[in-house]
């Protein structure tokens, strides 16, 4: 290459590097996969090193990525975070040993093999063995404040615990990563799905994205986790062992969550075989793990060998690949969701895949199908990685077909022939009858199943048939079934007809959240569903509140419910359709268990809080619920009325407020004793 032609691609590169890293670290939404974007970025390094002259010291290739984003403070790092530098080649990671003992002048050294989770960078601070602030990785230099956030985290101590030969330090930046399981990723994409927004990619894109919620009331509804492997600043730095290996025996002690195994390694050869071994074993972790980590063991000599401006030199890398295939996609089906969203989904010649046969292969939505110009007939791309459900990723254009044609997105429901719609705003496609025979049978099997009503008896078989009768067309129908329309089905006999109606009828006083849970209404899970239960203690009382009655000042009144969840609870009873509904499931003689008011509490009877800044050990929800436990009331926003402000660190405007209108503030401690009744 000309050099010319070599300053214009380093600058299309760079570009396009820019480009992705702004859609993969603020937006967590790529549009290439991590292969693809490595293979950029390996191509501009390698540019760079054959073109020195336009190498530059603000490029990507020297720079780690940037996550900040708006709404969050920024934090300066004690000690700067790192990236690594990574390989996907056996060759390279040979390569890595020599040269770390070559630079050491050293043949018998340690390397530990650690997995590489699949999350989102994150340095926590501990002070005196306490819990004080959680920041991402930001530029290295500084990241954004996430303390609120990662305090919602349950599997995140607030305190280290200190135990015979394992120091707590005066303070530590132990770094990590926060993820999201399989369970979890998989729950969340299905309530996304139902509500037609976009579906995250992956656990990894999905927790980047909550993590930057602003409202920790939602990323309190999604359980985010934590594991911790490294460190950063210490003091005093004695405190600290010397080794990594023993360091991780010493995250343990401490109480944190880490990595399940570790392996030692000598050679090039042993570090491959850890390497195998752990690519094996990978499936049964809680997280999603994208490679191995090798790092030198001894912390002196991590010292001694120091860090380029991007990552150590005593660490590498070794990225596996996501498992690829091409297949021919036969057909796309459309799956109607249950409130009717149009999924599509691939169906595929069967293809080998990470060990398993896939066939199916979501397609995500109509807008999905049209930008990657996926035909019926085509031979896609399917990757799948770990657990992950397998996504087409592409078209091989060479392969396709001259009678291809562009698929055209039904205009109608397959299920019931309505003409379906697309929301504004949306990218989904419904269909909007309310009556289509397979969006009923959702929402009467959500309704039945055991995270809501828990109706025995009313499995998918029997709603089926109760739906294909017409029996069932909305969810009040099945307080009206009739004895002997029941035994005129099949197989069903006296003895299991008297039971399913007998389970029909005891549901009819379920705990309130079930109820609200088996409504289906969007974002709102059981969680969701009994804090609604607990503040508003009946249906009617739920379906008549206003937007003002959670959110006050854009701030939530409700602990547990964020104004995305505000919408859509007050918008689910907006519409005359539900409204009917509860109306008819009331008349129907559903009549509720409300939990006992307020938890029973009659100490705050009378009393309104309001909670701001960051407690030192209670999250928001925690200390609301203790509140609402002694029966006070936990709003929003400071006013007259308002009898206490409970400021943590950092409180805003709110506390500025309070003084202004000589509210009483009190902290954390005081809030305790309280409510110990002193
Ligand atoms: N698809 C895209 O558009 C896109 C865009 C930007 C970045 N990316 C992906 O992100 C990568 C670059 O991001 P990066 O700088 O975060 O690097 P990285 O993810 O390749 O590796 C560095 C990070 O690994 C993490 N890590 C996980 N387990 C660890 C362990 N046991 N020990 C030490 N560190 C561990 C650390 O947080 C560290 O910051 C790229 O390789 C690419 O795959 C993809
Ligand atoms: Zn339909």
């Amino acid at each position: 290459m000309n050099p010319a032609d070599a300053a214009q691609r380093i600058d299309d590169l760079r570009a396009s590097i820019a480009h992705h890293d702004e859609l993969y670290y603020r937006q967590a939404e790529p549009e290439i996969t991590d292969r693809d974007y490595d293979a950029l970025k390996q191509e501009l390094a390698d540019l760079e090193a054959e073109f020195p002259l336009f190498a530059l010291a603000d490029s990507p290739t020297q720079k780690v990525g940037d996550d900040r984003s708006e709404g969050f403070q920024n934090y300066t790092h004690r000690e700067r975070m790192m990236s690594l530098d990574n390989t996907y080649s056996d060759e390279e990671m040979r390569e890595f040993i020599a040269r770390v003992q070559r630079d050491l002048e050293r043949e018998e050294l340690s390397f530990v093999v650690e997995p590489k989770i699949d999350g989102l960078a994150v340095s926590v601070t501990y002070e005196q063995g306490k819990l004080v602030r959680a920041v991402t990785r930001g530029n290295g230099v500084e990241g954004d404040d996430i303390t609120a956030n990662a305090r919602t985290i349950a599997s995140l101590p607030n305190e280290l615990k200190a135990t015979a030969g394992v120091p707590v330090p005066d303070v530590i930046e132990i770094r990590g990563e926060i993820y999201l399981t399989l369970e979890e990723f998989q729950r969340i994409n299905g309530e996304r799905e139902e509500a037609g927004l976009q579906l995250y990619a992956n656990p990894r894109n999905l927790a980047a994205g909550t993590i930057k919620q602003l409202d920790p009331a939602v990323v309190a509804q999604r359980k985010l986790e934590i594991v911790l492997y490294g460190r950063g600043y210490t003091e005093p730095v004695e405190a600290l062992p010397a080794t990594q290996e023993e360091f991780f025996a010493w995250v343990k002690a401490w109480g944190l969550p880490t990595v399940e195994k570790q392996w030692i390694a000598h050679s090039g050869d042993e570090v491959l075989a850890a390497i195998r071994e752990l690519d094996a074993m990978r499936g049964s972790f809680a997280y999603a793990t994208d490679g191995a980590v090798v790092k030198l063991d001894s912390i002196p000599l991590q010292r001694t060998l120091g860090a380029t401006s991007k990552a150590p030199r005593w660490a590498m890398a070794y990225k596996f690949e996501a498992e690829r295939a091409e297949t021919l996609l036969r057909d796309i089906t459309i799956q109607v969701g249950r409130t009717g969203v149009l999924t599509p989904v691939a169906e595929l010649e069967p293809v080998q895949l990470a060990g398993t046969t896939v066939s199916r292969a979501t397609l995500h939505n109509a807008s999905e199908i049209a930008r990657k110009d996926i035909r019926i007939g085509d031979t896609v791309a399917v990757e799948k990685a770990g657990e992950i459900i397998p996504a087409v990723i592409g078209v091989n254009l060479e392969k396709r077909k001259p009678e291809c044609v562009p698929y055209a997105f039904p205009e109608a429901c397959p299920a019931c022939g309505t003409a379906a719609v697309q929301l504004e705003g949306e990218v989904a496609v419904r269909c909007p009858n309310r009556e289509c025979p397979v969006q009923v049978r959702r929402r009467v099997i959500h309704f039945a199943s055991r995270a809501c009503l828990d109706i025995e008896g009313l499995g998918t078989a029997m709603v089926d048939q109760l739906v294909d009768k017409g029996w069932v067309k909305r969810l009040p129908d099945l307080y009206h079934l009739n004895r002997d329309d029941l035994l005129t089905l099949g197989k069903s006999v006296e003895k299991s007809t008297d039971k399913l109606l007998a389970a029909i009828e005891a549901s009819k006083t379920a705990e309130l959240w079930r109820f609200i849970h088996g409504l289906g209404i969007t974002h709102v899970g059981a969680a969701a569903a009994k804090d609604l239960a607990r503040v508003f203690g009946g249906l009617q009382p739920l379906a008549d509140a206003t937007m003002d009655a959670y959110i006050r000042e854009k701030e939530s009144v409700i602990s547990g419910i964020g104004q995305t969840m505000a919408e859509a609870i007050v918008g689910f009873f907006a519409d005359a359709y539900n409204r009917a509904v509860v109306d008819d499931l009331i008349a129907a003689g559903v009549q509720p268990e409300a939990p006992s008011a307020g938890g029973g509490g009659t100490l705050f009877a009378g009393l309104t809080f309001v909670l701001t800044g960051t407690l030192p050990t209670l999250t928001r929800n925690e200390a609301a619920e203790m509140i609402e436990a002694a029966g006070g009331k936990v709003s929003g926003s400071v006013s007259k009325k308002t009898s206490f402000v409970v400021a943590g660190s950092e409180a805003g405007s709110k506390l500025a407020k309070a003084e202004k209108l000589g509210v009483a503030v009190i902290d954390e401690a005081k809030l305790r004793e309280m409510l110990a009744g002193a």
